[in-house]
C-alpha cells in the first residue's frame, strides 16, 4: 500500500480499531466492580468507570456520562416545545458521574452531584444508542436495474390529486425516497404548471441556470446540455460544493427524433463495486475529485468548483448518500499523488463498467404532461442525441426541504 493510500485510508482503519475496541469493552469490563445493578422493565443497568451499560431489549448499550448529562430532557436542560437545548454543554464537568442510578417505570433516573435529576425513557435511549444506529439506515432504499424497476410497477402521481391531496404527495415522496425517481402525469405542458407541481414538494433552488429554466439546443449557455448531442449518464452540478439534491424535468415539446432520457441507479452500480472490490469502493469514497464549470460568454461568467469523492458514505454505518459522477465536468486531477492516480482510474473504470451495463439502463421518453423528479445525489441521467425542436423545462430543488417535507409526512429520510 502506498504511503498516500495509507494516509487516506488511515482514518478508516482507526475507526475500525475504535469499533473493535468498543466491542471488546464488554469483555474488559466483565471483571470490573458492579457499582450498581438494578432490574425493572427487563432492563439491567451497570455503572462502569466511564459510562453506563444498559441492557434493554436483548442487547447491551453504552452511554457516556457526559453524553447523558448533555441529553437530559428536564425543563431546565431542554425546551421540549422548541426541541432545543437549554443547557450550556460547556458547563458540564467532563468527569461527571451520577450519584444515584435507578430504573423506574420504564425510565432511567439519574441523580447528579448537586442534586439535579435526569430521566430518560428506556425506549428513547434504545432509539438513540450508538449500537442501534450503527445498524440502522438513515434512508431505506430499493436499488434497481431496468428490469426490477419496471417489475415494481410504481404508479405515477396524477396532476389533479397531486395538487389537492396530501396523501398523493406522501405516496409520491415515498416512491421518490425508495427509488430515487418519481413521476407526476397529466401536468399541463407549461412552465407555470411545472413550477406549481414542484412547489407541492419543496422549495426551488435557484442557480446560475435560473430558478425555473426552459432550455433547448440553442447554445445559449456554455454547456453541452444546450445542444442536440447525446449525453452519457451523469449527475448535475457536481461542481457545486453541495450538488443540487433534486432535478425536475418536463419536456414541453419535441418535434423530431431521438432525445430519450436515460436513467441509471448509481447506488446499485456502486454497491456492485463494493461487493466485487472493496478496495476500489474505498478509493472512490476517499480520493478527492474536483469538478468545474467555467463559462465565459457575453452574458454569463461563471467559475464553479466542487471537491469531493465520487462516493460519499456515512462513516458509522457505511451507508452511501451521495455520488458525484460527471465525466464532462470532472476537472484536472492534481490533488492526488501519482501512485494513487492509476488505482483511482481502475476503480473509476469498474464503476463505469457497472453504470454502463445495458441491464442497468432505464430509458424513458419524456412527453408533455410527464414530470420527472430525479434524486441527483443517487440516480444518473443522460439522453440520446436528437433532431428537431426539443424544449425542456424544469428546476433544481433544495434537498433539505424535500427531505423535510418527507419527514413531516412521517416518512424515514
Ligand atoms: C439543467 N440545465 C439545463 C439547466 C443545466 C444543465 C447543466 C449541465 C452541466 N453540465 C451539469 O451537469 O451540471
Ligand atoms: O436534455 C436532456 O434530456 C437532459 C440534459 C441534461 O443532462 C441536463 O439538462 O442536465
Ligand atoms: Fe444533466
Amino acid at each position: 500500500m502506498s504511503v498516500m493510500l495509507h494516509r487516506i485510508l488511515r482514518p478508516a482503519l482507526k475507526q475500525a480499531q475504535l469499533l473493535s475496541a468498543i466491542k471488546n469493552k464488554q469483555q474488559l469490563w466483565r471483571h470490573e466492580t458492579l457499582v450498581s445493578a438494578s432490574s425493572a422493565c427487563d432492563a439491567t443497568i451497570r455503572s462502569l468507570e466511564d459510562c453506563l451499560e444498559v441492557n434493554y431489549g436483548g442487547a447491551p448499550m453504552w452511554f457516556d456520562y457526559v453524553w447523558l448529562r448533555d441529553h437530559c430532557r428536564s425543563d431546565a436542560s431542554y425546551n421540549s416545545s422548541t426541541n432545543q437545548r437549554n443547557l450550556d454543554t460547556a458547563s458540564i464537568d467532563l468527569s461527571i458521574r451520577p450519584d444515584n442510578t435507578t430504573v423506574q417505570d420504564g425510565h432511567l433516573v439519574l441523580t447528579w452531584p448537586g442534586g439535579h435529576v435526569s430521566k430518560y425513557s428506556l425506549s428513547w435511549l434504545a432509539e438513540n444508542s450508538y449500537e442501534k444506529n450503527k445498524q440502522s439506515t438513515i434512508q431505506p432504499r430499493i436499488l434497481w436495474n431496468s428490469d426490477t424497476y419496471k417489475k415494481a410497477n410504481i404508479p405515477s402521481a396524477k396532476w389533479k390529486s397531486f395538487m389537492s391531496c396530501d396523501d398523493e404527495v406522501k405516496n409520491f415522496l415515498q416512491n421518490y425516497l425508495l427509488y430515487g425517481i418519481a413521476f407526476v402525469d397529466d401536468v399541463p405542458a407549461t412552465v407555470e404548471a411545472t413550477e406549481a407541481v414542484t412547489q407541492r414538494v419543496s422549495l426551488i433552488r435557484e442557480t446560475t441556470y435560473g430558478r425555473m429554466w426552459c432550455f433547448t439546443s440553442d447554445f445559449s449557455r456554455g454547456d453541452s446540455a444546450y445542444s442536440q448531442l447525446g449525453l452519457d449518464r451523469h449527475t448535475d452540478t457536481s461542481y457545486f460544493q453541495e450538488p443540487c439534491g433534486i432535478q425536475v424535468f418536463h419536456c414541453l415539446k419535441h418535434e423530431g427524433t431521438g432525445g430519450r432520457t436515460l436513467l441509471v441507479d448509481g447506488f446499485y452500480a456502486a454497491e456492485k463495486v463494493r461487493q466485487q472490490s472493496p478496495e476500489n469502493f474505498e478509493l472512490l469514497a476517499k480520493v478527492p475529485i474536483r469538478h468545474e464549470y467555467i463559462e465565459k460568454s457575453e452574458n454569463h461568467r461563471n467559475h464553479m468548483t466542487g471537491i469531493g469523492p465520487v462516493l460519499n458514505v456515512y462513516p458509522w454505518n457505511d451507508e452511501m448518500y451521495l455520488i458525484r459522477y460527471n465525466n464532462y465536468d470532472r476537472s484536472v486531477i492534481n490533488i492526488v499523488p501519482h501512485d494513487l492516480v492509476r488505482r483511482w482510474y481502475v476503480a473509476h473504470r469498474e464503476l463505469t463498467n457497472e453504470l454502463r451495463r445495458p441491464e442497468n439502463e432505464l430509458w424513458v421518453k419524456l412527453t408533455p404532461g410527464k414530470v420527472i423528479f430525479i434524486d441527483n445525489w443517487r440516480v444518473m441521467h443522460g439522453r440520446d442525441s436528437f433532431t428537431g425542436l426539443r424544449q425542456l423545462c424544469g428546476c433544481y430543488l433544495t434537498r433539505d426541504d424535500v427531505l423535510s417535507s418527507a419527514r413531516v409526512f412521517g416518512l424515514q429520510a
